[in-house]
């Protein structure tokens, strides 16, 4: 059953919010009365569908429906959830809350982006609501701070893991939760260097992207403090930055006076800085850079490198069962970080993808992760490609593997990887089963053995590819 969310306030977090849901399948039904809003949502979401799929090796489910409408009341009935987003002030947000719990069904999870109000501030008139703080991007960033009622939380907690995101639950309620905190913190310090005329925006940024900044997005301040303390660890790191804490290292809550000329100076330093580009240019570069990091986080598991694997997991894909129709093995979107020079997916992304059609394909005869962990793998000896047509980022692929032998310690599959009707590509690979221990060719156990002939039965009576054993054939 598709779920559907309301989204209150169509601005830069409820349009991230809107994308977020509907990409991951919900339909969305938007209230903001502004005669801009559907163009604004349009941008954002054109920006989410170039940036969200390329997270994951398999696709998200096919998007929700997306509508626009003229009441809130129209907006929030049948939801599943309602998102507050207008802007930071307690009397607006009283004055909507009041409307949403006046319209939406009794089910709905009713959350509040504010950066900042607690939920007793939220809910002061009697209107039910939590906290439910995300992050910009929200279709890329993972993080929702959860606080309020626990068992709408719970609720939400639930909702939130199935759109990909990583819900955090408040222990207590908090003025500015947990995140927003840290974050006052530097940008006060921030605006003391710029009113003190230490560095400028860019140096401070600086100081941020090319140091601590990096190691922030995947381990966060205690892991980071820990290695810092070298062998002996934390207690050493405390013993050593410990007494800093009473040195003037901090201005800690002294906060500079925010007059018009530091506004100025801010502004006038933030054009000079980025000026150049435009806020959705400098939005695609953001979250083609964030692609590339969670991308790479994805290969340890750290931060929200994990968030993003354990969704990908819960992503359909094809059953494994022997069959004489060709086996569909990957369906994925093309990701901006594959594109190339020439402004298509890059010759190198072919072998990744047939790489990731070897490895569901070994998933779907029994030998997937646990079986590699108990010390028996396949090795590829050989492939061979064929390129057929230019793909962009953005397309779906689709690879389909026939198993051409199977047989003792060989395997031996073709992948067809296709954009819609079009083969754009074919990959030829020859993969010999491996025992881990002595790194040496032995037959595969039985199970896998089975399921791997059975494959090879199956398929026998299908038509051998032309591309098959085709070797480099320039014409001479
Ligand atoms: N911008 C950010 O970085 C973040 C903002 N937030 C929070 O999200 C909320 C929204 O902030 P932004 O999206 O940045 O603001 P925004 O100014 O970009 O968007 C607010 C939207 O609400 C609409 N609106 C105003 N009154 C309305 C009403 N009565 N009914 C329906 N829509 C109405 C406006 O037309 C506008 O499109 C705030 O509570 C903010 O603290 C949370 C995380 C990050
Ligand atoms: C500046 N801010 C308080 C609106 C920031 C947030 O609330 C979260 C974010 O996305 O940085």
């Amino acid at each position: 059953m598709t779920h559907k969310a309301a989204i209150i306030g169509g601005g830069v977090i409820g349009g991230g919010w809107a994308a977020r849901f509907l990409l991951n399948g919900w339909d969305v039904a938007v209230f903001d009365p502004h005669p801009e809003a559907r163009r604004k949502i349009d941008e954002v979401l054109a920006g989410a569908r170039r940036a969200l799929p390329a997270l994951y090796d398999r696709a998200l489910p096919p998007e929700g429906a997306l509508s626009f409408h003229d009441t809130l009341a129209d907006a929030v009935a049948g939801a599943d959830w309602v998102q507050e987003s207008v802007p930071e002030r307690l009397d607006l947000k009283h004055r909507v809350l009041a409307e949403i719990d006046a319209a939406a069904p009794d089910h709905a999870v009713i959350g509040s982006s504010t950066s900042g109000f607690k939920p007793s501030d939220l809910a002061a008139q009697g209107a039910r609501v939590i906290v439910a703080h995300p992050f910009n991007p929200v279709y890329l960033l993972p993080l929702v701070e959860l606080a309020g009622e626990a068992e709408s939380c719970a609720r939400a907690d639930t909702l939130l893991r199935g759109i990909g995101m990583r819900p955090l639950t408040l222990r207590r309620e908090i003025d500015a939760h947990i995140a927003d905190r840290l974050l006052e913190a530097v940008w006060r310090e921030c605006l003391w260097l710029l009113t003190d005329g230490i560095a400028t925006t860019e140096e401070i940024d600086d100081a941020i992207r090319m140091g601590f900044g990096l190691r922030w997005a995947q381990m966060g301040i205690f892991e980071t403090y820990r290695i810092a303390g070298g062998e002996a660890g934390m207690r050493h790191f405390m013993e050593q930055f410990g007494p800093a804490l009473e040195w003037p290292w901090t201005k800690l809550m002294d906060v500079p006076e925010f007059t018009p000329e530091l506004v100025d100076l801010i502004a006038g330093q933030s054009d000079a800085q980025s000026g150049h580009m435009s806020i959705r240019e400098l939005e695609r570069l953001r979250d083609d850079n964030l692609v590339g990091i969670l991308r790479a986080l994805r290969k340890t598991g750290a931060g929200a490198g994990g968030v993003i694997a354990e969704h990908e997991r819960s992503l359909g894909q094809a059953e494994g069962i022997p069959q004489a129709a060709l086996v569909e093995t990957v369906r994925r979107a093309v990701p901006q970080t594959w594109a190339d020079y020439n402004g298509h997916m890059n010759e190198a992304h072919y072998l990744e993808i047939g790489a990731q059609a070897t490895d569901r394909f070994m998933e779907m005869i029994g030998a997937g992760p646990d079986y590699i962990a108990a010390g028996k793998s396949y090795f590829t000896v050989e492939n061979h490609l064929c390129y057929h047509d230019e793909v962009k980022v953005g397309e779906t692929l689709v690879v389909t593997t026939q198993v051409v032998a199977g047989a003792g310690k060989k395997m031996h599959l073709f992948h067809r990887i296709c954009r819609g009707e079009v083969v754009a590509a074919t990959m030829e690979t020859l993969l010999l089963h491996v025992d881990l221990t002595t790194r040496r060719a032995c037959p595969p156990e039985a199970g896998v053995e089975r399921t791997l002939t059975q494959y090879a039965e199956a398929h026998a009576g299908l038509d051998a590819p032309v591309e098959l054993a085709r070797h480099v054939g320039a014409k001479r």
